[in-house]
């Protein structure tokens, strides 16, 4: 197995235009720049905001953008997450080493079934960044299980339908999610449709549980966090806890 482990927790997807239209939804821009600049800030006020709450991992997704809006918000975003949570980038392997040699603290990145092949990405960002693969369907654990060396988690989902992804694949249920956990054998990241009241449920079969809407599109993210923070340690067994701000990088 690949050594770069991701860490146990809460795990920020973010989602600039949710951001967008859930905190400016009135607001008027000049340009695409203007517009591009205050997603970038309102997803980095998110990203702090969730950190302090104890999410111990970010990743930066944005569907559809420009490469250079994709890189500024790497950047920006790592001036908040750096020593404190570990930061993934979403599809964009070029964006991942751009941003890198300009500094960024990257964990890694995570890719999926139709991105470039974890064996071509892992020749790019090299042995010591996480690369993370979507898994939705148990066809799909063969070749993941056979890339156990090669990649360093698994995103599995969906839990349940969701309106944050077009192409989602399938829902798997509660009882799906961890039928796929337990047949991996790398550490899995739970997505889809998750809410806060699911956490307690999925906490004791995935290693991390990733939310996009739960967080972005909530009027109160911090607390939002903090109460999936809870439920995940709470869940989890004594001393496989986390505290974000407790461990460091
Ligand atoms: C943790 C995690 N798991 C799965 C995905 C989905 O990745 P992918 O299938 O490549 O779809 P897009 O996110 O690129 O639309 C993910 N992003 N994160
Ligand atoms: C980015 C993503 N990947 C998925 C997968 O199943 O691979 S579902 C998803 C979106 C999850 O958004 P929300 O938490 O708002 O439901
Ligand atoms: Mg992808």
């Amino acid at each position: 197995m690949q050594q770069n482990s991701p860490r146990p927790g809460i795990y920020l997807v973010t989602d600039p235009p949710l951001s967008l239209a859930t905190h400016a939804p009135e607001r008027h821009f000049r340009s695409e720049a203007e517009r591009h600049s205050a997603a970038i800030d309102l997803t980095t006020q998110l990203v702090e905001t969730v950190v302090a709450a104890g999410v111990s991992t970010v990743q930066l997704r944005w569907k559809n953008v420009e490469a250079r809006y994709f890189y500024d918000l790497s950047l920006a975003v790592s001036d908040v997450t750096a020593g404190t949570a570990d930061l993934i980038i979403n599809d964009r392997v070029d964006v991942y080493l751009a941003a890198r040699e300009a500094g960024a603290q990257l964990a890694g990145v995570h890719i999926g079934q139709t991105d470039l092949h974890p064996s071509s990405v892992r020749k790019l960002i090299g042995q010591d960044a996480q690369i993370g693969w979507s898994v939705s369907q148990p066809a799909e654990i063969v070749e993941a299980n056979r890339l156990a060396d090669v990649i360093d988690s698994a995103g599995v989902g969906v839990l349940r339908a969701t309106a944050t992804k077009t192409d989602a694949p399938p829902p798997l249920g509660f009882d799906g999610i961890a039928r796929l956990a337990d047949e991996l054998k790398v550490p899995t990241t739970a997505i889809g449709g998750i809410k806060t009241a699911d956490i307690a449920h999925l906490a004791p079969s995935v290693h991390n549980i990733a939310v996009v809407s739960a967080l972005v599109a909530s009027p109160a993210p911090g607390q939002e966090a903090r109460e999936m923070v809870r439920l995940f340690n709470h869940a989890r067994q004594p001393g496989e806890t986390f505290t974000a701000n407790a461990q460091g990088a």
